[in-house]
């Protein structure tokens, strides 16, 4: 995209009037063409960092928005070049479909020929063509946030901002879309920022997540940095599924009930926690020497592509086991388990459970 642009926040914090201190000072900085997906459970202070990316909020004092290095931090919405699409599609009912692609263009005086041409080719870019016509009211909730997606480009935003536009449709529609709006964003290269509190979707569309816990970055990455190398317990546990077994961490093991693991964190004698990805879990059938611990099913559910297990291995919580083999188990069956040292996260000695 000929416009794309890199954004920077600097030193961004945001106390509202009532005194509630919704982001602490952060900085963040976005490549040009970048999509950079912000994510984090419900106050965490994702979407006041989008609205003041969009300039519908404003930082405190000593807080600074560039805009490919431009200082836009004064600058209202209508001046900073941005495209919006939010959860509730925010559409023009009375207006056709057309119509509403085309709002942005008209009040920029395009000529309608031009406009024409341009609805389109938006109307074609987000697979709806031939409802230029249609009233919004006559669209499904999927075909109302492509309308929103067009409009938003229809301006040729330099910054494409986007605030939970998937979660009202339901899972189908979020996946298939999802899809769509992934291709696009790639096609176009506009810098994109997308607030989502699911992670799945977070992991689909980011270039980078960055997971925000009350009103602080918690971690910035990759999606696979984010889900192998969590940096912090809370980030761990946000993101997929984790085990944790809690032991006594002794001469290199940390030992438990139902076996022990591999542990590098503590010389002297103290109790610690591992962490673990349910799939990282082998389940070991040849040799028990090969096993690191032991324990009875629980319970297990078929998931077709895989199956997960839950079993006690005398630790404070079940480990949660995925696998592919193709066997099953039974209630009480005792299983010999093994997770490879690389596997194995801990985060430090004192952290709450
Ligand atoms: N206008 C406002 N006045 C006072 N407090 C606000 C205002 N807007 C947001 N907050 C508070 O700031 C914090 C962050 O809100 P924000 O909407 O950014 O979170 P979020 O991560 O987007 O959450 P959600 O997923 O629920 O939308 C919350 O505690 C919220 O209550």
């Amino acid at each position: 995209m000929k416009n794309a642009v890199s954004i920077q926040l600097v030193q961004c914090g945001k106390t509202f009037p009532n005194g509630a201190q919704a982001l602490q000072p952060l900085d963040l900085e976005i490549q040009p063409g970048e999509t950079v997906v912000l994510l984090g459970p419900s106050g965490c202070g994702k979407t006041t960092t989008l609205r003041m990316i969009a300039g519908l909020e404003f930082p405190d004092a000593g807080g600074r928005v560039l805009f490919g290095g431009e200082d836009v931090t004064a600058l209202p919405i209508e001046r900073r070049g941005v495209g919006m699409v939010f959860q509730n599609y925010a559409l023009f009912p009375n207006m056709t479909v057309g119509e509403n692609i085309a709002y942005g263009l008209k009040i920029r005086k395009i000529p309608a020929a031009e406009r024409l041409a341009k609805i389109e080719t938006l109307l074609e870019m987000v697979h709806l063509q031939g409802l230029g016509q249609r009233r919004i009211d006559q669209l499904s909730g999927g075909q109302k946030q492509r309308v929103a997606l067009a409009r938003a480009l229809a301006v040729e935003p330099r910054v494409l901002l986007l605030d939970e536009p998937l979660t009202a449709l339901d899972a189908k529609l979020r996946e298939t879309l999802r899809a769509d709006l992934n291709q696009l964003l790639r096609k176009l290269g506009i810098t994109a920022i997308y607030v989502t509190h699911d992670q799945s979707e977070a992991m689909a569309l980011g270039d980078r997540v960055v997971v925000m816990e009350r009103g602080k970055i918690a971690q910035i990455g990759s999606p696979r940095d984010i889900y192998y190398r969590p940096a912090t317990h809370f980030v761990a546990d946000f993101i997929g599924t984790m085990n944790r077994v809690t032991g006594t961490a002794q001469d290199g093991q940390l030992r438990f009930s139902g076996g022990a693991l591999p542990f590098s964190g503590a010389s002297a004698e103290s109790t610690a926690t591992l962490m673990f990805r349910p799939e990282d879990v082998e389940v070991v059938t040849d040799s028990m020497d090969a096993a690191d611990m032991q324990g009875a099913v629980l319970s297990t559910f078929f998931l077709g592509d895989r199956t997960r297990l839950v079993i006690d291995v005398g630790a404070e919580q079940p480990v949660i086991v995925e696998t592919g083999k193709r066997v099953s188990w039974q209630i009480g069956e005792r299983i010999a388990l093994r997770v490879p040292q690389h596997a194995l996260l801990h985060f430090g000695e004192g952290v709450p459970a």
